[in-house]
Parts: structure tokens; C-alpha cells; sequence
């Protein structure tokens, strides 16, 4: 017996949301993906949909951010059967850090072995343009450093070991197939790499804060995607993630320019077509290649 069983969070809570959905579609699911704020659409290429609001998905969390749909779809892509998120959950939000990954555990025990996700970020990096795209390469778990992280807690062996390994979070074969995918689809212009460092939000940075970011290394600054990939890779699925710039972080007092929500669901609207063709370019791709199967 785990001291989290009944937390809402745990092993056979994941496996009882997973059983309630393989009895709903006609197949599982080999790929995830985590849809940003504003990147819903990515769910819109995917044939022979099943979707489930959120709330009709038993002790499922509830999406409550204006640009997260909130809903699953299950479809197939180029043959290749998919889950997608529109909608993610946010420390924000107020649930807990365990609560807002579950969704990972139960990628997991459907069946899925690749996660895609997605997010609307600050760009710190001076050499950024709002409308970047960023293949996020590592990350800085903030948070993290004061204690949140979502393998706090009793270990379950069952997804995976007390102590991961993440130094090797994100794909390395998937971010160079990416470069590749962007090359030619003639996108290299706005492709960029680079680290990505969640905060717990919903307030925006101040300039002291984006200063103290960039000089810590990282390119760009947001409020999720972290700890779902640390859950991802717990219990042993591969991450590739990729940011969208939708705003320029500030970092100079003379600087008129303020972070908004409205302005990120505005980027995401207007690079969004090119940042789903780039993914599900990539998903093809990886059909066609037997070595990403685990
Ligand atoms: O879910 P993501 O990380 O894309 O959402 C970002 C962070 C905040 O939720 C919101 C701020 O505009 O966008
Ligand atoms: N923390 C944070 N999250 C974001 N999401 C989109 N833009 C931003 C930003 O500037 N800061």
C-alpha cells in the first residue's frame, strides 16, 4: 500500500482514468501530445476523432484557463494513432504539482511512448523574435529548487525509479529530425534551440527576474511543460517539446512593453499553423523509422 493510494494521484487512480478511455476508443494511443496555450488546433489534423470533455472524464482535473479547450482527442495521424491535450493544468491553477502531471501517468498506461508537448513562453534570449519557435533542449526547473517537484512523495516502482536520470530529458534524435523537418519545410527563419525555465506564475516575471533568467542560461521562460516531462520521463517515455516566443521578456526599465495573456493566445493564432505542421511532420516521420520504438 502507498501512502498516496486515494490522493486521487496515484497507480490505480492513473490506471482506472487509462481503463475508462481504452473502453472508449478503438485503439491506443502511440504518441501524446501536450497542447500550449493557444495550440489547441494541433489536435485538429487528427482523423477518426474521439474526443471527451475533460469533465466527463471520471477524476480527471478540469481545464480553467481561457485558450486550454479542455478536452482529449484520440485520432489517428498518417496511420499513427495519437492522444492529444488541449488543455493543460498550471500550478496556477491550484492543484497540486502531482495532480497536474497525472495526465502523463495516464499517457503511460495507454500505451503511449513518445510525448510532444507544447508551450507559449517569454523570450529571453536578446536574439529572439516573438513568433519563434524554440526546440526546447533542457530545462531549469525553478520551482524545483524550493522543493516542487512532482516525484515528491512516496516512489511508485510501477512508473518508475526514486532517483530519474534528466540530463537526457529531451530526445536528441527527435530535436536533430526536428532541425532537419524545419529545414525543409523552410522554416529554419524562425527555429531556434534552447532552455526553457519554468516559474509557478500566474504573475509575469518583473525585469529583475528575466535579467537573473538569462544570465542563469536560459532562452525562454513559461509555466508548464517541466514537470509533465519530468513525469514523462519517470516512467520511461520519450520528450520532445518545443516553446512558441510569444512575447519578448523585459528587461530594460526604459521599455514600454508589457507581458499579456491576450498577446500570447494572439501569436499562438498566428504561427500556429506552421508550429502543427512542424509536429505533425515530425509524428510521420517517426512512423516510418522502427528504431523509435522502445
Ligand atoms: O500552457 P502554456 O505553458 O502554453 O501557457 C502559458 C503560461 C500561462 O499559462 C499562459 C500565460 O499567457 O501561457
Ligand atoms: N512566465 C511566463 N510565461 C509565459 N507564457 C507566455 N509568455 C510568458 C512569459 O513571458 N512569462
Amino acid at each position: 500500500m502507498f501512502p498516496d493510494s486515494g490522493s486521487g494521484y496515484g497507480y490505480e487512480e492513473c490506471k482506472a482514468i487509462a481503463s475508462w478511455l481504452l473502453e472508449r476508443v478503438p485503439k491506443r494511443p502511440l504518441v501524446g501530445i501536450v497542447c500550449g496555450s493557444g495550440l489547441g488546433g494541433l489536435a485538429d489534423g487528427l482523423k477518426d476523432q474521439v474526443t471527451f470533455s475533460y469533465s466527463d472524464i471520471p477524476n480527471f482535473p478540469q481545464s480553467t484557463v481561457h485558450g486550454h479547450a479542455g478536452k482529449l482527442v484520440f485520432g489517428i495521424l498518417k496511420g499513427k494513432p495519437c492522444v492529444c491535450m488541449q488543455g493543460r493544468f498550471h500550478l496556477y491553477e491550484g492543484y497540486p504539482v502531482q495532480k497536474i502531471t497525472q495526465p502523463m501517468r495516464i499517457f503511460k498506461l495507454l500505451g503511449v511512448e513518445t510525448v510532444i508537448l507544447t508551450n507559449a513562453a517569454g523570450g529571453l534570449n536578446q536574439d529572439f523574435k516573438v513568433g519563434d519557435v524554440m526546440i526546447i533542449k533542457d530545462h531549469i526547473n525553478m520551482p524545483g529548487f524550493a522543493g516542487i517537484n512532482p516525484l515528491t512523495g512516496p516512489n511508485d516502482d510501477r512508473f518508475g525509479v526514486r532517483f530519474p536520470c534528466m540530463s537526457d530529458a529531451y530526445d536528441r534524435e527527435l530535436q536533430h529530425m526536428a532541425h532537419e523537418v524545419a529545414s525543409e519545410l523552410g522554416y529554419t527563419d524562425f527555429v531556434r534551440e534552447g532552455v526553457y525555465c519554468v516559474l509557478g506564475g500566474p504573475s509575469f516575471e518583473t525585469i529583475a527576474e528575466c535579467r537573473m533568467l538569462h544570465r542563469l542560461g536560459a532562452d525562454a521562460v513559461g509555466m508548464s511543460t517541466v514537470h509533465e516531462v519530468i513525469v514523462a520521463r519517470h516512467c520511461g517515455m520519450r520528450v520532445f517539446a518545443l516553446s512558441l516566443i510569444t512575447n519578448k521578456a523585459v528587461m530594460d526599465y526604459d521599455s514600454q512593453e508589457k507581458a499579456n495573456h491576450e498577446e500570447v493566445l494572439q501569436t499562438g493564432k498566428e504561427r500556429s499553423k506552421q508550429l502543427e505542421k512542424l509536429v505533425c511532420t515530425l509524428i510521420t516521420r517517426m512512423e516510418h523509422d522502427n528504431n523509435y520504438a522502445h
